[in-house]
């Protein structure tokens, strides 16, 4: 079995450019530290819409493949290798937003047996043996139907691992604080006017947000921010940055929301490993015993 570096974090997402928004910090940092990130999609956005006017010709399969395009461009600026698509390319289609006759595409993820795909993902847990796995809550973060079974894919995989062969210690959810969210808000109404965003999102438009308690982890990825910003202007069709310096990005809802570079996470599964005298953990890998590579 092939020698397997120390440090292992398996992230899952739903579209190409949830990773660089939620993660981009953590993922560049921790590539930049030499640990194995691995990155599973678990469909290639093919219903998203499409910011620049240049681009709108892209439709269905098209943006699929092009958003592929815009997916490996992202982690070369983070300095992830390992990305894959969750049962191979076009295996699950996007499922479009909540509520619309795109749900009921048999093709879709929000369609898939969660069973059936959890056990392509075991696949990718037995190969690489991660001691840390990040995902969604049970909302998807913001209730998007492919958010949502991404996140019920991911943990039920983990229960299947375990019994497959591979426990995988820690597992976190992605989150942003109330109050960080609150004050970048306060901040972003003051900067609006000299940013190119029409209007502001609100609180409510952040996935993940909790009462500061919930939160256990804090990776600060200021090191990464220019990283993390160019992954997430890699993503063109559906994100659209400030100029460097401002943090700030918008959706094709043309909403400006504030761009974090220090990235927030729940542990739901493992030993919480604060410093002594800290409150919450800094590193994902906090209280992992190394060294159990294959
Ligand atoms: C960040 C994310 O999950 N984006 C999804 C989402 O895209 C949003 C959707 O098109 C919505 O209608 C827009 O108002 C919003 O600005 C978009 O971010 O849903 C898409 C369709 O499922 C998906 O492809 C995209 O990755
Ligand atoms: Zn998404």
């Amino acid at each position: 079995m092939t020698e397997l570096p120390d440090r292992r974090l398996l992230l899952v997402h739903a579209h190409p450019d949830d990773e660089s928004i939620n993660n981009g910090a953590t993922m560049a940092r921790y590539a930049a530290e030499g640990a194995r990130v691995t990155l599973v999609t678990c469909t290639l956005g093919e219903h998203g819409e499409v910011i620049p006017a240049g681009l709108r010709h892209l439709t269905g399969t098209a943006l699929g493949e092009h958003r592929l395009g815009e997916l490996t461009a992202a982690m070369r600026e983070l300095g992830v290798e390992d990305f894959r698509l969750l049962g191979g390319k076009g295996r699950y289609e996007d499922s479009g937003m909540m509520g619309i006759a795109d749900n009921d595409d048999p093709a879709c993820l929000w369609q898939a047996d969660v069973d059936e795909a959890a056990r392509e993902l075991v696949e990718v847990i037995l190969e690489v043996r991660p001691q840390v796995l990040v995902t969604y809550d049970p909302d998807g973060g913001y209730g998007h139907p492919d958010h949502i079974q991404a996140h019920r894919i991911a943990m039920r995989a983990a229960e299947l691992a375990d019994d497959a062969g591979w426990r995988i210690p820690k597992i976190y959810w992605n989150r942003v604080p109330r109050t960080v969210a609150d004050e970048a808000f306060a901040r972003l109404q003051a900067d609006l006017p000299g940013l190119p965003f029409g209007k502001a999102a609100v609180v409510a438009d952040v996935p993940g947000v909790v009462a500061d308690e919930r939160i256990t982890t804090v990776i600060d990825g200021a090191a990464h921010a220019t990283a993390k910003a160019a992954a997430m202007r890699a993503h063109a069709t559906q994100i659209e940055v400030a100029e460097p310096t401002a943090p700030y990005f918008a959706l094709s809802n043309e909403l400006a929301q504030p761009l974090f570079t220090t990235e927030y996470y729940e542990l739901v599964r493992g030993e919480r490993a604060a410093e002594p005298g800290a409150a919450k953990e800094t590193d994902l890998f906090a209280g992992v015993t190394l060294g159990e590579a294959s």
